[in-house]
C-alpha cells in the first residue's frame, strides 16, 4: 500500500513534469542573494549549463530574514521570496563554517557571528587560541524554486578541511583566508578559484544540483 501510493505520487508528480513547464523561463534565473563573491564563483561554477544566473541586487531591493535552523530552510526562504517577487526561477545558496572544536559554529550563524568578513575570522580565531584540534567543514545549501510549477529542487555540498592559525591570502570570500581544504596546505584565500571552485563545497553542491536537473530534463 505504502509502495503503491509512493509510485502514484511520483508518476503524478511525472506527469506534472510533462505538462506543466518546468524548464527554466529563457533560462534566467535570479540569484538570490546579497554576496557578490558567492555570485562571482556560480557563475563560473555553472560556466557550461544553459543558465543565466542574475545578481538579485540588480534587479530589486529585498532583505529576507533568515530566521531557519538549517542551511536548506534558509536557502528556500531566500529562494521563494525572490521568485514570488520577481515571478522568475530563484537559486539561493545558504553556506557556512562548522568547525569542530566549536561545536560545528558557527554554523548557520556563520554570517551573524560578526559585522564583516574580518571580525568573522577574528571570532573564529579567537575562539580557537592554544587549540590544536583544527577540523573544519564547508557547507553549501542550495535551493532553486521554480515558481510556475512550485518545483523545489534542494541539494547540499561539504568541504573538509581544517583552521589554519592566522589569516593568509587575498581571493575569495568571508572564511577563505583561514580555510585550508583537505590535501592541501594553503588556505583556499591563498590557492585561488581555480582550485577553490574545484573542490569547494559550493561546487559539489552546483554538480548535484545540475546532474538532478539534467536527469529531469529541466536544463535545455
Ligand atoms: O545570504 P546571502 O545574501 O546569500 O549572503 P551571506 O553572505 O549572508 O551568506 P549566508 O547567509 O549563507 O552566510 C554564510 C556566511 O559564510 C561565509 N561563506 C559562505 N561560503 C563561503 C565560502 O565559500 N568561503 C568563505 N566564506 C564563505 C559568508 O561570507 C557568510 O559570512
Ligand atoms: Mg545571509
Amino acid at each position: 500500500m505504502a509502495i503503491g501510493a509512493q509510485i502514484l505520487i511520483i508518476s503524478f508528480y511525472d506527469v506534472l513534469c510533462l505538462w506543466g513547464d518546468c524548464s527554466l523561463v529563457n533560462n534566467k534565473v535570479v540569484f538570490a542573494s546579497k554576496n557578490k563573491g558567492k555570485y562571482n564563483e556560480m557563475v563560473v561554477l555553472f560556466g557550461e549549463a544553459p543558465v543565466e544566473l542574475v545578481f538579485a541586487p540588480d534587479l530589486m531591493d529585498i532583505d529576507v530574514e533568515e530566521y531557519g535552523n538549517s542551511y536548506s530552510e534558509n536557502a528556500l526562504l531566500k529562494a521563494s521570496v525572490w521568485a514570488k517577487a520577481l515571478g522568475m526561477p530563484a537559486l539561493a545558496d545558504d553556506s557556512g563554517l562548522e568547525v569542530d572544536a566549536l561545536g560545528k559554529s558557527p554554523g548557520v550563524y556563520s554570517s551573524r557571528v560578526a559585522e564583516d568578513d574580518e571580525s568573522r575570522i577574528a571570532w573564529v580565531l579567537n575562539n580557537m587560541v592554544d587549540m590544536k584540534e583544527r577540523k573544519a567543514r564547508f557547507v553549501a545549501s542550495l535551493a532553486l524554486v521554480l515558481p510556475r510549477t512550485n518545483q523545489v529542487w534542494l541539494v547540499s555540498g561539504f568541504c573538509y578541511g581544517q583552521i589554519a592559525l592566522s589569516g593568509r591570502g587575498a581571493e575569495g570570500f568571508g572564511y577563505d583566508p583561514i580555510f585550508i581544504p583537505k590535501g592541501y596546505d594553503k588556505t583556499f584565500a591563498e590557492l585561488g578559484h581555480g582550485i577553490k571552485n574545484r573542490v569547494s563545497h559550493r561546487s559539489v553542491a552546483v554538480r548535484a544540483l545540475c546532474d538532478m536537473l539534467n536527469a529531469r530534463s529541466v536544463l535545455k
